[in-house]
């Protein structure tokens, strides 16, 4: 049977990255006798300066047809200063995308290599051995709550306004994810919110508690303000296995702690929705860092992030992972011979990466 995957490169680094991405999954696919089938379509900037519409229903459709999603970016200062109003899923396809295929669970692993961690901003003795995942909820809180706008109120001033809103349902689903998740693993599960300030934070935090207490009680649960978790990540991340947030924090934090890994562009994430009635599960791979318009277009991209993005695809979205390991080792060993970006203090560029990748395969 034949595999469908859309990719969908966006703006900046993104086709960069995610065209080195494809090559590997392709690669792999003709040398284990894996059929799959690569489509394309513009998303973010590149598809409103070519339709008016940062992804169109077409591709939409496409989407939601395919076995999984390839992504690469969105965005840039051209798009990102238009005057847009209306919901948050008219302003942005990837948005669009995470809302309408109900991809609520975005996992981002933060597991450095041992050739890096000297690159590391954070000490090698802090560093080894870290091996922690993320949970972003990624369908709800304050990126998609009502009221939102800016307006002139009754005092006479302009008020910029967003509402974190989240449903028990909403909690509860995420709760589900990350409970089996950290079962799988060390079983340990640290909840982080806001519950000393924010009434979606207290119910975050009950509602963890009463799934924990009920459904798991075999995996250690623990709260952390979101503040002292920054805080936390940078000074003992290895007490952490699976930390489960909100959106907002969950795209902070996992971009502080992608500096453990020595770059944002070595961040992997997969992000799932629930399983089809024919035991498919939607998802879409895309590296954790944005389009980068600092370095695009010139060749130094750190693609390892979309690499690693593509090796969840194969574990997650192609029920492989042995063949995302292969890569995995792949990507280890381009980084123990010296190879790497820029990012990470090199001189190859994002083809020679690829490259290394590739011949290690
Ligand atoms: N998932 C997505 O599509 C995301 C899109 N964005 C969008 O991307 C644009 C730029 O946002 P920024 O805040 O600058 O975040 P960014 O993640 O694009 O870049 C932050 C810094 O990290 C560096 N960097 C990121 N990825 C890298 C890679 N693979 N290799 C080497 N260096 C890398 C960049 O050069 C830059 O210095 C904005 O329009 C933003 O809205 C931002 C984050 C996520
Ligand atoms: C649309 C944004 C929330 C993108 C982003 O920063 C991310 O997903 O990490
Ligand atoms: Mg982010």
């Amino acid at each position: 049977m034949t595999r469908q995957i859309l990719v969908l490169g966006g703006d900046g680094i993104g086709p960069e990255v995610t065209a080195a991405a494809e090559r590997v999954l392709r690669i792999l696919a003709g040398r284990h006798k894996l059929a799959l089938a690569f489509e394309h379509a513009l998303v973010g900037g590149a598809c409103y300066d070519a339709t008016g519409l940062f992804i169109t229903d077409a591709t939409m459709a496409k989407a939601k047809a395919a076995d999984a999603i390839l992504f690469g970016a969105e965005g840039g200062p051209k798009w990102d200063s238009l005057e847009l109003t209306g919901p948050p899923e008219t302003r942005s396809g990837l948005t669009r995308l995470r809302r309408e295929l109900e991809l609520y669970a975005n996992l981002r692993p933060i597991r450095p290599f041992e050739a890096l961690l000297a690159h590391s901003t954070l000490k090698p003795e802090i560093v080894r051995g870290v091996d922690f995942m993320i949970v972003r909820e990624l369908c709800g809180g304050i990126y998609f709550g009502e009221p939102r706008g800016i307006e002139r109120k009754g005092d006479g001033l302009l008020h910029g306004f967003d509402t974190q809103d989240y449903s028990e349902p909403e909690i509860e689903r995420i709760a589900h994810a990350s409970f089996a998740l950290a079962r799988s693993r060390r079983r340990k599960l640290c909840s982080v919110d806001k519950a000393n300030v924010m009434e979606s934070g207290i119910l975050w935090r009950r509602t963890l508690t009463r799934i924990g207490e009920r459904d798991y009680p075999e995996v250690e649960l623990s709260h952390l303000y979101v503040d002292n978790a920054a805080m936390q990540i940078v000074r003992n991340p290895r007490q952490f296995d699976v930390i489960v947030t909100d959106n907002l924090f969950g795209d902070i934090l996992s971009d502080g702690a992608a500096m453990i890994t020595g770059s944002l562009g070595m961040l992997p994430s997969a992000s799932l929705g629930t399983p089809r009635p024919d035991g498919r599960r939607p998802g879409l791979y895309e590296p954790v860092h944005g389009s980068a318009p600092d370095i695009a277009g010139q060749g130094l991209a750190n693609p390892l992030g979309a690499i690693m993005s593509a090796a969840l695809l194969l574990t997650h979205g192609l029920g492989r992972p042995d063949l995302a390991q292969i890569v995995e080792r792949a990507v280890a060993r381009t980084l123990e011979a010296g190879i790497a970006t820029p990012d990470l203090g090199g001189k190859a560029g994002t083809g020679e990466v690829l490259a290394a990748v590739i011949e290690a395969l």
